[in-house]
C-alpha cells in the first residue's frame, strides 16, 4: 500500500494520484476481505462454542437430576464402619445389615470415616451423603416453630374442643402446681381425630402459641418412610429433643402410620412401623416426668389406631374435631374474611349455609379464590358472586342441596 506521510499531491501529476488511490482502494479491499474471513472464524468458534455450552448445561442437568434421584428418599442411614484404600466403604446399616458400597462422586474423601453416620440410596446402596453427627432437625423433616402465631382467636367453631385442649395441654404447662397440690399427675397430651383439613394441626399451634411452647411438628408416615430402619430413633430424638427445649409441644401428625392395628403379615417395613410404635409408646410410657413436655397425636383414621396407643395412661384425651356445623362455618368464614375488603351487602350465613359439607380448609380456599375473582375483575371489594363461584370452584358437593343456589338464585 502506498504510503500517505510521503505522499505530497502538489508534486504528482493526476496520472499519480489515479495510480495512487486505485492502489489504496485495492489494498482496502484485501483487508476487507481479510477482516471478513476472521469475523466468519470467529463466528464459527463462537457457534461451537455455543453448541459446547448447550452440551454441558445438558449434562449438568443429567447431573442433577441423577443426584436428586439418588438422594431421594427412602433413604437408608447406618454408620460407616471401615474404608478400604480403594475407597470402598464398610456401612452397617441401622436396620442391620453391613454393606460393602461405594461412594457417590460428589462426596468428599475425606469425609469418608469410620464412626461417621450416613445415608445410603436404597437400591444402589451408594453413599449419597454424610450426616452430621448431631441431632438436625433439617434431615429428619421435622418442622420446629419457636412461637407460632396462631391463637385461639383463629380457630373457628371449635369452643367445647378448645376447652379440653386447654384444660389437659395448656393447664400442666402452665399451671403445673395445681396437679401437685390436688396430688394428680398432669395429663400427658391430647388425640386429636377427625377428617382432614379440620384444623387439628391449627389448633395445636395456637395450643403452643398461648403457652409460649416450642411446636415440634413430625409426620408419622415420614418417620417410618423416609429413612428406613430410623424411625425409632428418630422418636427417641425427638422427645429428647423437645425435652431440652421444654417447654414445648410435640405434635405428631397422621399418627396412624406407626400406630395402626398390627397385621399379621410380618414384613420388614411392618417391622420397622412396630420398632418406632414400641419406641413410641416407651416415650409415653416415660413422660411423667417430662412435665413440660406434651405431645399431641393427630389422625384421620382413628377406627385403624393400635389399641395399645389409645389405652388410658398414653393420651389423657381423645378430641374429636369434627366437620363444622353451620355454626362452626359461619365462624371460620369470619376469621378468614376479617382482613378482607368485602361488599357492605354480603350475609356471611348465607355462604354458611350453601357451603353445608365443607371443611376448615375448604373455607379458607374459598376466601382466597373469592379474593382472586375480584382481583381479575379488577375489583377491590370482594362480591357475594365472587364467593358463589369461588364456592363452585373449590367444588362444593352439590349433594347437599345446594345446587340450585349456586347459579345464584338466592342472591338475585
Ligand atoms: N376450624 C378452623 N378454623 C379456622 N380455620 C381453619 C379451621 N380448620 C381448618 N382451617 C384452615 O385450614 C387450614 C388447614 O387446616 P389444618 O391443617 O389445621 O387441618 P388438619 O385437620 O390438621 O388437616 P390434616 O388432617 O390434613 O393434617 C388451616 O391452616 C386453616 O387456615
Amino acid at each position: 500500500m502506498a504510503d500517505s506521510q510521503t505522499y505530497n499531491p502538489d508534486s504528482r501529476s493526476e496520472e499519480d494520484i489515479t495510480r495512487y488511490l486505485l492502489d489504496r482502494i485495492s489494498g482496502l479491499e484485501s483487508r476487507n476481505l481479510e477482516l471478513r474471513e476472521e469475523i466468519r472464524q470467529v463466528e464459527s468458534e463462537k457457534r461451537f462454542i455455543e453448541s459446547q455450552k448447550i452440551r454441558y448445561e445438558r449434562e449438568i442437568r443429567k447431573l442433577k437430576t441423577e443426584v436428586e434421584k439418588l438422594r431421594s428418599p427412602p433413604l437408608i442411614i447406618g454408620t460407616i464402619t471401615d474404608v478400604s484404600a480403594d475407597n470402598r466403604v464398610v456401612v452397617q446399616s441401622s436396620a442391620g445389615p453391613k454393606f460393602m458400597v461405594r461412594a457417590s462422586g460428589f462426596i468428599e474423601t475425606e469425609d469418608l470415616k469410620a464412626g461417621a453416620r450416613c445415608t445410603l440410596n436404597q437400591q444402589s446402596l451408594t453413599i449419597v451423603d454424610i450426616l452430621p453427627q448431631s441431632f438436625d432437625s433439617q434431615i429428619y423433616g421435622m418442622e420446629i416453630d419457636d412461637a407460632p402465631n396462631e391463637t385461639y382467636a383463629d380457630v373457628g367453631g371449635l369452643e367445647e374442643q378448645i376447652t379440653e385442649i386447654r384444660e389437659a395441654v395448656e393447664l400442666p404447662l402452665t399451671k403445673p402446681e395445681l396437679f401437685k397440690k390436688v396430688g394428680i399427675s398432669p395429663p400427658r397430651g391430647v388425640l386429636l381425630y377427625g377428617p382432614p383439613g379440620t384444623g387439628k394441626t391449627l389448633l395445636a399451634r395456637a395450643v403452643a402459641h398461648e403457652t409460649n411452647a416450642k411446636f415440634l411438628r413430625v409426620v408419622g408416615s415420614e418417620l417410618v418412610q423416609k429413612y428406613i430402619g430410623e424411625g425409632a430413633r428418630l422418636v427417641r430424638e425427638l422427645f429428647e429433643h423437645a425435652k431440652k427445649d421444654a417447654p414445648s409441644i410435640i405434635f405428631i401428625d397422621e399418627i396412624d402410620a406407626i400406630g395402626a392395628h398390627r397385621s399379621e403379615s410380618i414384613t420388614s417395613g411392618d417391622r420397622e412401623v412396630q420398632r418406632t410404635l414400641m419406641q413410641l409408646l416407651a416415650d409415653l410410657d416415660g413422660f411423667k416426668d417430662r412435665g413440660n413436655v406434651k405431645i399431641i397425636g393427630a389422625t384421620n383414621r382413628i377406627d385403624i389406631l393400635d389399641p395399645a396407643l389409645l389405652r388410658p395412661g398414653r393420651f389423657d384425651r381423645i378430641i374429636e374435631i369434627p366437620e363444622p356445623d353451620i355454626e362452626g362455618r359461619l365462624s371460620i368464614f369470619k376469621i378468614h374474611t376479617k382482613d378482607m375488603s368485602v361488599d357492605d351487602d354480603i350475609d356471611l350465613n348465607e355462604i354458611a349455609i350453601l357451603t353445608a359439607g365443607m371443611k376448615g380448609s375448604d373455607i379458607k380456599a374459598i376466601c382466597t379464590e373469592a379474593g382472586m375473582f375480584a382481583i381479575r375483575s379488577e375489583r377491590e371489594k370482594v362480591s357475594k358472586n365472587d364467593f358463589i363461584k369461588a364456592i363452585e370452584k373449590v367444588g362444593f358437593d352439590h349433594r347437599n342441596g345446594a345446587g340450585e343456589l349456586i347459579d345464584g338464585a338466592m342472591f338475585a
